[in-house]
């Protein structure tokens, strides 16, 4: 069985208005892509590739649904109006699918597509799924960085309750993408730049604690991470991008409240609020670093009224209008 599943057109649909010459939301800016088929464009092209994979989840323990997240957050994506300041493409190039639980062999995949991607010059936004799509996603952009003639360091901002670093010597999970980066890079040599915003005293282990300080991760925790600490957390954040050359951000959608993102497979009742998550984009995106960006998590079956895949739409349409 292939492991990519083409873009499915249908589900970018939405209301028709008057046309007055240009799109006026996304769905009719979509086009159905794949990488043999992308040419160079002097339209503005945004990649939106999915992870639809909760394999990860389960092995972790966690409930699954994920699998459906990707898709979720496409219908979502559809309705956004046309805001964007030029002429822009919207790629679909469709989902990675797991075959057979193989899931290091989805993580390649999704790292070589990525890589490919990133090689094209279009920005990427990428949907999960469970959160190990971020080691496949670092892998991608590590890869794309490493054939590049000037060696570049890429800092992690991981917006999420958990550190997700817990040891693989059991197997690969949703719960071990950061622990798996950090030895890579320890085998490569190279330096591991993890910052995690939001982490929950209540939904880590003393030994994740433990972990990330002898990693060196640096992280605030969602009692410091609100907009009343504005000041703190954008020093943070500055601290840590001074120190990076590119900027690879995941939002892992349980980080926010339940309030906001029901939708999730480890909701968090004290989680983050979007008003933080705004203003830390804004510095994301002035630092000019941000080189790719998931979301990862949303497990549809458990969401209300679409609003979590509803808030990770609008998340995206804030990163990429401006
Ligand atoms: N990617 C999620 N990781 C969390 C899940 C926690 C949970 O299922 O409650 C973790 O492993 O800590
Ligand atoms: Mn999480
Ligand atoms: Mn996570």
């Amino acid at each position: 069985m292939n492991a990519l599943k083409p873009a499915d057109l249908s589900l970018w649909k939405g209301r028709k208005d008057e046309n007055l010459g240009r799109p006026n939301y996304w769905y009719e800016m979509v086009k159905a892509s794949a990488l043999e088929k992308l040419k160079p464009s002097a339209n503005k092209q945004l990649a939106i590739l999915g992870y639809a994979v909760d394999e990860g989840v389960k092995r972790n323990q966690g409930r699954v649904g994920a699998i459906d997240g990707p898709d979720a957050i496409r219908k979502m994506l559809a309705i956004l109006p046309n805001h964007f300041q030029s002429q822009t493409e919207i790629l679909d190039f469709g989902n990675v699918i797991c075959v057979d639980e193989d899931l290091d062999a989805t993580h390649s995949n999704f790292s070589k597509t990525v890589s490919q991607l990133l090689s094209q010059g279009v920005f990427s936004i990428l949907l999960g799924g469970g959160h190990d799509i971020a080691y496949a996603h670092y892998t991608g952009i590590r890869q794309f960085l490493d054939g590049q003639e000037k060696s570049q360091t890429i800092g992690i901002i991981n917006l999420d309750a958990h550190f997700d670093l817990r040891n693989n010597k059991n197997g690969n999970t949703s719960g071990t993408p950061f622990f798996q980066i950090s030895q890579d890079c320890k085998t490569k040599n190279q330096a591991f730049e993890y910052c995690c915003l939001g982490i929950q005293r209540s939904a880590n282990t003393q030994t994740l604690f433990n972990t990330a300080d002898e990693l060196g991760v640096t992280y605030l925790e969602n009692t410091e991470y609100t907009i009343e600490h504005w000041a703190e957390v954008k020093n943070c954040l500055n601290s840590f991008l001074q120190k990076v050359d590119k900027v690879y951000l995941t939002i892992d959608l349980d980080g926010f409240s339940s309030a906001y993102a029901p939708g999730v497979s480890a909701p968090s009742p004290m989680g983050f609020a979007p008003d933080i998550v705004l203003k830390t984009l804004d510095v994301l995106i002035e630092s000019q670093k941000l080189i790719s960006v998931d979301l990862a998590e949303l497990s549809p079956k458990y969401d209300q009224d679409n609003a979590t895949a509803r808030l990770a739409a609008r998340l995206v349409h804030y990163l990429v209008s401006r």
